[in-house]
């Protein structure tokens, strides 16, 4: 199997594309494909399968071979492959996924594309949608006890789960500590990628990941979307923010006029190979 390895700020893939749906040992693959010691090494195993709705459809499955709907560094990837490898016709493609088509713009300097917007979306606040076990229209600030901390998250879904939690230092913060005990939390059903995010200040915000299925990540793109939300929801941020990741920066814009989140950043390929 021939593959394409990219990454998106740090948040890396194993690209495959030439198949007609990913083979029936999929979970399977992507944990030994994404195995950073016997296999490849990579957060996720991306598939770019044929669509009948856009130019393209994007499977994502997770390092420890969960599937998930949406992943925003992803498709910036496969946008950039899709355009270099497949296709030059045109520079604004529509990518199918689990969250629905996505558009996406890309930015091309001569014959590399090296930056992607992405339309991410509107988010989903209602507390049964996101999913969290809550009844409510929306989870802003809400609290959530593990051991003895309570932290205060806001529940964001860009297609994927998201519990947003402000803290004193992102850069600082225990990721690895309490990142697991909150992706597994009962208020979550199907699980959640944690965002820990603190503020410098109307315009940018620093965040550090725990993605579902994944562990702790450089970057995490439906993540930043997500706290992006979170942040102008309980007053801290604008709308249009610059968002630190440990694997650089995304712009983040949650459109005033239609409700939709874009999110602007790079894409890179690594190297070719075969498995
Ligand atoms: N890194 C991604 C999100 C990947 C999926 C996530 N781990 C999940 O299970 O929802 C991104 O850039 O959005």
């Amino acid at each position: 199997m021939n593959f394409t390895k990219m990454h998106g700020l740090g948040n890396d893939f194993v690209i495959v594309s030439g198949e007609e749906r990913p083979p029936e040992n999929t979970p399977d693959l992507a944990r030994r494909i994404c195995d950073r010691h016997f296999g490849v090494g990579a957060d996720g195993l991306v598939f770019i399968l044929p669509s009948e709705s856009g130019d393209f459809a994007m499977r994502i499955i997770n390092a420890d071979g969960s599937e998930a709907e949406q992943c925003g560094n992803a498709v910036r990837c496969v946008s950039k492959f899709f355009y270099e490898r497949m296709s030059r016709a045109r520079r604004e493609l529509r990518v199918e996924t689990g969250a629905g088509l996505q558009r996406v713009w890309l930015e091309p300097d001569g014959e590399k594309v090296r930056r992607v917007r992405v339309d991410m979306g509107r988010p989903v606040l209602e507390g049964k949608a996101v999913p969290t076990t809550i009844d409510a229209e929306s989870v802003v600030a809400y609290p959530v006890e593990v051991g003895e901390r309570t932290f205060s998250f806001t529940a964001v879904s860009m297609g994927n789960p998201h519990a947003v939690i402000p803290v004193e230092d992102a850069i600082a913060f225990p990721v690895e500590f309490w990142g697991p005990k909150l992706e597994v939390h009962p208020l979550f059903p199907h699980q959640t990628n944690v965002e820990f995010v603190s503020f410098r200040s109307r315009s940018e915000l620093d965040m550090r990941v725990w993605e579902r299925g994944v562990g702790r990540t450089m970057a995490c793109g439906s993540g930043a979307c997500a706290s992006a939300v979170a942040s102008a929801l309980t007053g801290r941020t604008d709308r249009r923010v610059t968002v630190h990741l440990q694997g650089g920066d995304l712009e983040i814009d949650w459109n005033e006029k239609d409700d939709r989140v874009y999110m602007t950043g790079p894409a890179e390929t690594v190297f070719e190979g075969k498995w």
